[in-house]
Formats: C-alpha cells, structure tokens, sequence
C-alpha cells in the first residue's frame, strides 16, 4: 500500500485537473469529474482531504452539483475536509458552503502555491482530529464507561481490574456524582458475573417500613397489602451484583439483617421461615463519613468491617487533573448526537473554563453544564460564555500548601496534565510546549505513574 496521502480532486475541468496533478504529485490523487464519481471515489479510498469545484455537470455554471456533493460527502464520511474551489465572483456560495460543513474556500484562479498550503492545513486537522479521537477512546479506559486520564483515576481502575475477578466485598466511597455507581457497573461488567444482573438500590430512597422488604422479600399475608409472596432485591441479584448505594442510610435494624446476610449468605422473606441461599457479590457506596456514624453509634462497627473488605475511594473530580476535559468532550459528543446538534467542539477558553472550575456536583454537574451548553449553542463550536460558570476558582476553594517539594509535584502533575491534554496526546508536541526534550518528558511522566 502506498504510505502517500489520499488527496480528491473534484473537478470537471479537464486542464485544471490535469495542473493539480501535476502540482500536487507529492499526493495519492484520485480525480472525479462530477457528484457520482466523487461519491464512489470517496467510499473507495477515504481520502482524508477534498478539493472540490461548486460548478460540476450538469449544472456546470450553479452551484447545486457542488453543493449537493458536499452534503453527500460529508454524510459518508464527516470527518473529511472538503475545501470548496469557486469562481472568484461567488464568495456568497463560499460562505454558504463553509456553513455547510466544508473545512474551507479557494477562489479560483488557482495558484497552486498557496491552495498546498491550506490543503497540508486541512491534513493537519484531519490527523489532530483522528489522534483526538483515538485518544478519547483511549480516555475510555478499560472499565465501561468509565472515562479516565488523571493518575487518581487510572491508579483507581488497575484497582478495579484487580478485584473484578474475586468475590471480595466491594465498599466506594466518594462525593455525590464522583461516578461510585459507574464504578459499580465497570467492576460488574468485569466479574465472571458479568452475564447476570446488576441490581442496584438507594438505601435512602425508600422508606424505612419498606425498605426490608424491598431488599429481602416478603411472603403473602406477611403484612396488611401483602397479596402475594414477592422476592426482594437480594433475591434478584442472586448470581449476579448487588450495589447498595447510600449504605449509610441503612436503618438500625437492617444493619444486623444485612449483617446477617453477608455473613451467612441466606436470605429469609418478611413473614417467612425458609432461609432461601444467595449468591451475590455486594458493593456498597456512601458519601457519607461511616467512621463518624459508627461513632455516634448509627452505623454497627461490624457491619463496616464486612462491607469493606476492598475500599475504593473515588476523589472529587476538581482532583482529577484532565479528567473533566476528556469526559466533557465525550460529553459534548454524546449529547450533539441525542441532541441531533453538530457541535463539533470546545473553544480553548471553553477548555480552560473547565479545568478550572472546581466542579462541586462533580461528574453529574459536569454532565448538565456540557448539555445545557450543546442545547443553547448557536455556532458549532462551544464558548466559555455558553458554559455559563464562573470565572476561575476562589482562592479559599484552592487548597494551600506550604510544603516546597509537595507545591513542585503538583505543579509538575498538573503542567503535565495539562500540555497532554491540550495537545490531545501528542507527546513530542507535549514536551514542545513545556519546554522539555522528549526523554525528560517520559522520566516526569515515569516518576508520576502518568504513563499509558
Ligand atoms: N468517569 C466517568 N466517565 C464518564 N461518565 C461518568 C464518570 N463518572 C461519572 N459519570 C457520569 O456522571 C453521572 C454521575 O455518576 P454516578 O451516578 O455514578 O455518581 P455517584 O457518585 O454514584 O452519585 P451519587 O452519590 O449522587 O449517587 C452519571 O451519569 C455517570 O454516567
């Protein structure tokens, strides 16, 4: 295979295709003379870059060919830069295409020159675009749907992976939207379990009288409305994983049941006799400080210790250096897609806006701020204004330290965190814009685990 560019020239001219042959030789060339060949040319060899005249038969002197081959083009593969070749008198039809999705405009006539240098501009792109989209998938790191690039979250899912393949008792401790049931899921979708269900249920959503039967079942006639014998949430987990969200809200009396649960693995139905065995595997999460409940005696000491046989504790996400960028952008891209928007991305005060909010909702803020914004966008690009946050951080929400050596590893980290970020992974670019030769840049990134 050849290792040149692809590069399609639309054009119906005979003399000027044969002129761009010629000056673009450096390129894989394949010409079309008009929409249909365009088309087919575009699904055999996807070229990253297209130059394609608006006036095409057999409406050489308008522009609908032109335009219609741009739309068609862009449907197939959207990702492609089209630079729209006009009559120098029809820069309105310029505007209209660019509007339309094409990367850019060359008004004829052609100095050769200068259109190579827009079409290496839109190569350019294309590879950023491409290395950026690589790179958000690789921010999907190996637990689904869990989107991670800071080394507090990275250091987190190795830990996942760990534990997935053990029955061990899982106990995710974290601020309300740090992602703890996401966390739950991944760790499911891991386990041999994977195949059975995932039951989860908030212990404080559910009131107190109902919440025993909710988890364990409840025999008929067991109390007034209880028509039938219906089997509780432990039950319906049997095989698979139950999450207890909100633990700390479990009532007194249903601590010692669980308790009970968990240590002989039997269940028994509000009004019932039988013990019916579960196999379950049991995560648990709380925002809450259990060790402050276990001392104002709401939460039983040995309930703790059976729960949290592995503690994973998810940090807030304004501790997550770069995480808020890479999940903001798959969340720009979920949402233009359910939202049927072609927001295409952020600008850089957008990108600067959201690592430096301290993002007190954490994931689930980030996640109405992303959407708000896609839904009011007017352009294809979101702007720090659309986001609407504040400015930057107060100095009282940053946390001081004085420590020298702790204040230059943050800094280090964060700079790091930050040149990988805006340059989407790039690590020549990386050490470029921090000012450092590539082997000092993988020394940093090997003294602070950021590697891979
Ligand atoms: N790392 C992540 N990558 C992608 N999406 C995430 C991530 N973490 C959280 N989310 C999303 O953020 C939202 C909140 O996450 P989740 O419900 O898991 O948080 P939580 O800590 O369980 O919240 P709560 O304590 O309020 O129950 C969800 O919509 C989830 O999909």
């Amino acid at each position: 295979m050849s290792s040149k560019k692809n590069l399609l020239i639309v054009e119906d001219d005979l003399g000027l295709q044969g002129q761009l042959r010629w000056a673009f030789c450096g390129y894989e060339i394949a010409v079309a003379k008009d929409r249909q060949e365009a088309v087919a040319l575009v699904r055999r060899h996807e070229p990253p870059v297209v130059t394609l005249d608006l006036g095409l038969p057999p409406n050489p002197g308008g522009v609908s060919e032109g335009m219609a081959s741009l739309q068609e083009i862009l449907a197939l593969a959207p990702y492609t830069k089209i630079i729209v070749i006009t009559g120098n008198d029809s820069q309105e039809h310029a505007v209209q295409a660019v509007g339309a999705g094409a990367y850019d405009f060359y008004s004829k006539p052609i100095d050769p020159d200068i259109l190579k240098l827009t079409i290496d501009r839109a190569y350019r792109l294309y590879e950023l675009e491409m290395e950026n989209r690589r790179l958000r998938r690789a921010g999907h790191s190996s637990l689904e749907g869990v989107i991670a690039v800071s080394p507090g979250m990275k250091k987190i899912c190795r830990t996942i992976e760990k534990i997935a393949p053990a029955d061990v008792t899982a106990f995710i401790l974290g601020e309300s939207g740090t992602g703890k049931e996401v966390i739950a899921r991944a760790l499911h979708q891991l386990s041999y379990r994977r195949e059975q269900t995932f039951v989860a249920i908030n212990c404080a959503a559910i009131p107190e009288n109902l919440l025993e039967s909710e988890l364990f079942g409840h025999e008929k006639g067991a109390f007034t409305g209880a028509v039938r014998q219906t089997r509780g949430k432990i039950e319906y987990a049997h095989e698979g994983t139950l999450f207890l969200d909100e633990i700390g809200d479990l009532p007194r009396g249903l601590q010692a049941k669980l308790l009970r649960f968990l240590q002989e693995r039997v269940i028994e139905r509000v009004g019932g006799r039988e013990e019916i065995p579960v196999d379950v595997r049991v995560i648990c999460a709380t925002n809450q400080d259990l060790k402050e409940l276990i001392a104002q005696n709401q939460f039983r000491e040995d309930l703790y210790y059976r729960i949290a046989e592995v503690t994973v504790t998810l940090p807030p996400l304004r501790e997550r250096p770069g995480d808020a960028v890479v999940i903001g952008r798959a969340l720009l891209e979920h949402f233009s897609r359910t939202q049927g928007k072609a927001v295409r991305g952020f600008t850089d005060d957008a990108i600067r806006a959201i690592e430096t909010h301290t993002w007190p909702g954490n994931v689930r803020e980030l996640e109405n701020c992303i959407k708000r914004a896609v839904i009011m966008v007017e352009g294809n690009r979101i702007a720090s204004e659309d986001l609407d946050l504040p400015a930057s951080a107060s100095p009282e929400q940053q946390s001081l330290s004085l420590n020298l050596r702790q204040i230059r590893e943050h800094t280090e980290r964060e700079a790091l965190t930050r040149a990988i970020t805006l340059v989407n992974g790039n690590l020549s670019r990386a050490a470029e814009l921090l000012g450092v030769t590539r082997p000092t840049l993988y020394a940093l990134l090997d003294k602070y685990e950021m590697r891979g």
